[in-house]
């Protein structure tokens, strides 16, 4: 691209096809250690701004970053909505701007949405790897929208689960969850008969009330809470 050149669009079936897990989990665990390593790590990433859209039970989130040893500025611009607002519509949408750091020119608008979704999954994984749970043989996932089918598909291509259990507050939509994929997934009737005796327990509902509970949780089990 040219200096003048507009910014190129990237739509979300061309992210899809570029995030594989295997060549994202590298990316990740390098950025993560990055900006854990402080001023050597080279990344500059403020607090993200979460303005609350009140009238709408809405919010829009500004999450800008800059990486010195990659050379690369971006920001994510999300917005979600604790109702869905409609069936087509997901509750979270999200787009990534890519900037040229030396002069500050927009280069790329990209799909967030995709992003988003395994980006997320991916860092529970890669938390999961490193946190080491006693054991790896049943996955709970609490939840059974986006998250939930990102973090299946990592969680399953990673770790060698024996058994994958998910419970929804909406059991047409964890019944449908189960059917999308071809392995084996046992739909629970309720929170606590996925949460007892899992190994990993993954939380990605939109509730704003307690789903799990302590005393449900196996000694030794890992909780990625989204
Ligand atoms: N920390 C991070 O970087 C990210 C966090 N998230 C969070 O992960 C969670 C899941 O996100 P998505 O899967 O994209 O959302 P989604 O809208 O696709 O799915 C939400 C799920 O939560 C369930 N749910 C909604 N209200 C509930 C309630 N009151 N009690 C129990 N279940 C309820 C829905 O039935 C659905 O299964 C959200 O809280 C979201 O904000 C999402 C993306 C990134
Ligand atoms: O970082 C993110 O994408 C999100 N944080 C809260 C909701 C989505």
């Amino acid at each position: 691209l040219r200096m003048n050149d507009p910014p190129v669009l990237i739509g979300a079936d061309v992210v899809k096809k570029a995030l594989q897990f295997e060549k994202l989990v590298p990316v990740l665990e390098k950025a993560l250690a990055d900006v854990s390593s402080g001023k050597e790590g080279g990344v500059v990433q403020p607090l993200r701004t979460m303005m609350s859209l009140e009238k709408y039970s809405g919010f829009l989130g500004i999450m800008p970053a800059y990486s010195s040893t990659d050379d690369i500025l971006a920001t994510k611009l999300l917005t979600f909505y604790q109702q869905k607002t409609s069936s087509t519509i997901p509750s979270h949408q999200a787009t990534v701007l890519l900037f040229d750091p030396s002069n500050g020119c927009l280069k790329a608008i990209m799909d967030g949405k995709v992003i988003t979704d395994k980006r997320t999954a991916a860092v529970s994984a890669i938390a999961t790897k490193f946190l080491k749970p006693t054991n790896l043989e049943v996955l709970c996932i609490l939840g059974s929208g986006a998250q939930a089918y990102s973090h299946y598909e990592i969680f399953t291509e990673m770790f060698p689960f024996k058994e994958v259990r998910v419970w929804s507050r909406n059991r047409k939509s964890a019944e449908a969850f189960a059917d999308s994929f071809p392995g084996d997934i046992q739909v629970c009737s309720s929170a606590k008969e996925a949460v007892v005796g899992a190994d990993v327990i993954v939380t990605v509902t939109m509730a704003t009330e307690p789903v799990l509970f302590g005393e449900w949780v196996k000694p030794g089990a890992h909780i990625n809470g989204m």
